[in-house]
This record gives structure tokens, sequence and C-alpha cells, in this order.
């Protein structure tokens, strides 16, 4: 049976990754509470510095030991130490350790985009965002987490792989965003059965191994649904502002809800609801046909206490040979132009 005494005694043994001392000895573990019924363990972490590839891997071992223990969810929050604690250990770090304090991925903003189901367009709302909010001079990166899909390279026109330079990955950059996908490190794109630790290996991986460079953003494209992968991957990546992309019929609206449910459940905060292939608009009348149902983002994004971002209607991106990204719209595309709105509002929402 799993009990607070267990859960501090298990996550106290573990370090903080910049003192490299145990969190029962920084006093890093802030707050336990245990849903019973659920065996859902929530714990509040505090470390010497957040919103790093590092926080992420710890975060990684805290839900392996606590599912090990029996609890069948996890969320976990991280703060700071206060900055009377950092300077009692820091006085001890050594040169590399401080080094670590300079962690690239340090105050960059993680969103993450989900779904109740596949193919309501997820992975095309990932990109187009992406690709907005680099037009507006951010620096972003993408990472296709969706392990069934792999779809990100061939929606931006990505025709090669990622060079390794001093064992650092460089991402790919196309359209101004650095992107990485699980496609480009399996044999020709087939499926993979990912299992827990070497999918955690994988994702960690893009966090640790990859060089970002400087980012504003990092986009993560999840795998479609609420299942098991779905559950372990939020639980695996750093704290991030998720996104639910939804199709106007009000059933759909219900699977999203799920999605929503686990991106708290996890501790991650809601961003607000995309309601894509909202209408079809004919050319020659400009008159609407709600081919996919009505009401299912509103509905959506009541139900889950966030904001409607945006409605994108059904309509093909032009591009041009030179420009080839089949799934990106031109920024005077109309539908381009309502992604630059949602990602207007993004960076309001962010302060980025
Ligand atoms: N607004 C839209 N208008 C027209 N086609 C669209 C629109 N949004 C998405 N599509 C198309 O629908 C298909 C599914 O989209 P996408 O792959 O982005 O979905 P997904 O939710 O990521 O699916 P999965 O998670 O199963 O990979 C693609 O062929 C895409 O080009």
């Amino acid at each position: 049976m799993i009990n607070e005494q267990k859960v501090r005694e298990l996550v106290g043994q573990l370090k903080d990754p910049f003192l490299h001392k145990m969190l029962a000895e920084t006093g890093g573990i802030t707050q336990v509470s245990i849903k019973e019924e659920k065996k859902h363990v929530s714990v509040k972490v505090a470390i010497a510095k957040v919103n790093t590839a590092e926080q992420m891997a710890l975060q990684t071992q805290v839900v392996e030991i606590l599912k090990q223990a029996g609890a069948e969810s996890v969320g976990i929050r991280f703060e700071e130490l206060s900055k009377e604690t950092l300077e009692q250990f820091r006085g001890k770090a050594t040169e590399s350790e401080a080094q670590d304090l300079l962690s690239p991925l340090n105050d960059v903003e993680f969103i993450s985009i989900a779904s109740g189901k596949g193919g309501v367009g997820k992975s095309t709302v990932s990109v187009n965002l992406a690709v907005a909010l680099a037009r507006l001079g951010k620096k972003v990166g993408l990472i296709d987490a969706d392990i069934y899909g792999f779809s990100v390279p061939d929606m931006m026109g990505v025709t090669e792989l990622p060079i390794i330079r001093n064992d650092r990955i460089i991402p790919v950059e196309r359209l101004g965003v650095k992107v990485i996908s699980m496609g480009f490190f399996v044999e020709d794109n087939a499926p993979v059965v990912w299992r827990g630790p070497m999918l955690g290996k994988a994702l960690d991986q893009f966090f640790r191994d990859v060089e970002w460079g400087d980012l504003d953003f990092l986009f993560l494209d999840l795998p479609p649904g609420t299942g098991d992968v779905a559950l372990d991957i939020h639980q695996m990546i750093p704290t991030s502002k998720e996104i639910v992309v939804t199709t106007p019929h009000p059933t759909a609206a219900f699977v999203a809800a799920r999605a929503g449910a686990m991106a708290l459940q996890t501790d991650h905060a809601l961003l607000g609801v995309i309601e894509n292939m909202s209408w079809f608009e004919s050319k020659a009348t400009g008159e609407r046909e709600f081919v996919f149902g009505q009401g299912g983002g509103v509905k959506l994004a009541e139900e889950l206490r966030t904001e409607l971002l945006g409605q994108i209607p059904l309509g093909q991106p032009d591009w041009n040979e030179e420009d080839f990204a089949p799934s990106v719209y031109a920024v005077d595309h109309p539908i381009g132009q309502i992604y630059m709105d949602i990602a207007k509002n993004i960076v309001k929402k962010t302060v980025k």
C-alpha cells in the first residue's frame, strides 16, 4: 500500500540533479498527496533549476519509482528551491555542476498538442502553430512525439535527416522551425512498439542530446488518445501548457475532454482548445457548410473551463514548388491567418 511516508522515502532517495544531493537532504519534497481510490499520487518537488532537461530526467525517475511502488498515475509539479537553501548547497558545487545551471532549455515554454483520437488534425495544428510562431519572429522547436504517426517531417516537407556533431543531435530546420521526429530514428519509418523504458529514453534524448540552441517555444505533437502510451508520455515530458484539438462534432468533443482531463491529472496546464475542420466555405458563394457538425469546440472549452483559441475550417494549403511543405498554409492564406491569430494569442497568454 502506498502512503505518504513511502512516497517521501522513495522520492527522497533521488538526487537534485544540480546540487547532487538527495531530495530528502535538500528538503526537496514540499508536498505529497494521495488519492487512495484512484491510486493517484501527486508530489511537489523543489530543485535548483526548473524547466530543464535535468528536471525531465528526474520526473521520469519519480514516475518510475512510484509506479513500481503501486501508484497508478503520478502527477508532479516542480518549483525552485528558496534562495537560502540554494546558497547553502551551491557554495559546494563544482564548476561542471554550475555549468548544468546554464542548461539551454531553461525558460523554454513547452506547448503540447493532444487529441482524444487520431485523425482530427493534431499534427497539422502542431506544424502550423509552430510555423506561425516562427513567422512572428519567435525561436521555435517541434518534437514529433506521435509515436504512431511520425507525420511531421512529411507535412513540413523535411527530406533530410538530422546530423550528429560532437555527440549532439542537430535538429533539421524547416520554415524557421527546428524539428525532431521519432521517425528520424527508425528504419523505413516503420511503426515501432515502444515500451516504457525505451520510450522514456528516446524522449529524454530529445531534450538532453538535441542541440536546440536558444528557444522561446518547444512544441510537442503527442500521440492521440488517452491510452497507456499517451499517459506515459504525459508523465515523461516536462510540465507544459497543453492545447487539445477536436473536430466540431459533440461526440468528438466528449472524447477530447478525456484528453484534457489526462493533461490536468498529470499536472500540465491547459492553454485552450482548437476546433479543426469546423466548416467548409464555398469559394463561389461564401456559404458555410458544417460538414462535421457544430458546437464541439465551444462545448469542450466550457467543459475544460478553458478558452476556445480558434476554429479552423476545411481547406487545402496552396504551396509552391520552391517551398514545398504540403501541410503548411501560407501566411496570406485565410487559414494561415487564423493560425497567426492563434499564435499571437499564445504569445499573449504565455508572456514570451
Ligand atoms: N483543416 C483541414 N482541412 C483539410 N484537411 C485537413 C485539415 N486538418 C487536417 N487535415 C487533413 O486531415 C488528415 C489528418 O490530419 P493529421 O494527420 O494532422 O491528424 P492527427 O490528428 O495528427 O492524426 P494522427 O494523430 O492519427 O496522426 C491529414 O491528411 C490532414 O492533411
